[in-house]
């Protein structure tokens, strides 16, 4: 249970002062008029929501009024489920033997720390989960999954002969399956998005694992650094469009996220899974959108 309770206070804090002006401009609130429509969209804005989605919320408020909002409804009310209406529904993993799920996303973000997290929880859930270092970049890497796999009891794989990663993940499928793995997940590289190799590597790394199961990657889950704010949508795209992103984990949601950016990863069809709130492994709290809307607008 400690997956939905723990650090709630601190995943939702900041990003709750950030929507605190919205709340006190649209609570009890039927009618628009010019002023509320400007101090609406400055505190959307600081809120971190993006121009785009803040254009359409407006928008979408304004239609609203224009044809008379239901009696039992407020602006806030309608804007929340406006809101809410992005947020995909979660699939539960694959039913294959053993899905792998691959984790992406630019360095620092946070992978190796969610990684250990998920672990540990899908390790709760009964999975044997075995972790492969596909980071073949960072010297500390293997160590760093290392140490986390020994904490939280999972399987660790690696290959410090070889720097491809492509050859990291071929071995560690097999490797996994052996030691009677019901859960692979891979670490890998995040150097900088912009850099064509990576997302090459990555493809290939792709390419490799379907050729052992044509499903394979079952998972491709990227981390998102919440405290980057807007610039994690164009982190998405980059990435969904080079490797067909399949779920969100977004982290340091404890530290000083605004979480607006949230809507917009959200509204690009993209589910968010998982989000991260601290540095130890049981930081993490499943993403249920209905609770993180009535919390942040609360
Ligand atoms: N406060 C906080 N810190 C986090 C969270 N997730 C990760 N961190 C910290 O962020 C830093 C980077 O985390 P890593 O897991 O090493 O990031 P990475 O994406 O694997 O980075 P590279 O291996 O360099 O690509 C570490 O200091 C982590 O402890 C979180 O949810 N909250």
């Amino acid at each position: 249970m400690h997956w939905f309770t723990k650090n709630t206070d601190r995943v939702y804090a900041k990003t709750k002062r950030a929507m605190s002006r919205v709340v006190g401009i649209l609570k009890g609130k039927k009618r628009l008029d010019e002023a509320t429509l400007s101090s609406l969209k400055s505190a959307l804005i600081d809120a971190d929501l993006g121009l785009s989605l803040t254009d359409e919320a407006m928008a979408h408020l304004q239609t609203v009024c224009a044809q008379g909002v239901d009696e039992d409804a407020t602006l806030l009310e309608t804007l929340k489920a406006f809101l809410r209406g992005f947020f995909q529904p979660v699939k539960p993993l694959s039913e294959s033997l053993m899905p792998v799920v691959l984790v992406v996303g630019i360095n620092g973000a946070g992978k190796t720390t969610s990684i250990a997290k998920l672990a540990r929880y899908y390790g709760e859930q009964g999975h044997k989960v075995a972790l492969a270092s596909g980071d073949t970049y960072r010297a500390a890497a293997d160590e760093q999954l290392n140490y986390w796999a020994d904490a939280v009891g999972a399987v660790f794989i690696n290959r410090p002969d070889t720097q491809d990663p492509a050859a990291v993940m071929y071995d560690a499928y097999g490797t996994a399956k052996q030691a009677g793995a019901t859960l692979l997940i891979a670490d890998t590289a995040g150097r900088m998005h912009g850099q064509q190799g990576l997302m090459d590597q990555l493809k290939k790394v792709k390419r490799v694992l379907g050729k052992l199961d044509a499903k394979a990657p079952h998972e491709v889950w990227l981390v998102l650094d919440g405290s980057l704010g807007q610039s994690n949508v164009t982190q998405a795209q980059l990435f969904h469009e080079a490797l067909g992103v399949t779920g969100v984990v977004l982290t340091k949601m404890d530290g000083s996220a605004k979480g607006g950016a949230l809507f917009s990863v959200a509204k690009m069809g993209l589910p968010i899974r998982f989000l991260g709130s601290g540095e130890s492994s049981e930081d993490l709290q499943l993403f249920d959108p209905k609770v993180f809307v009535d919390e942040v607008f609360a």
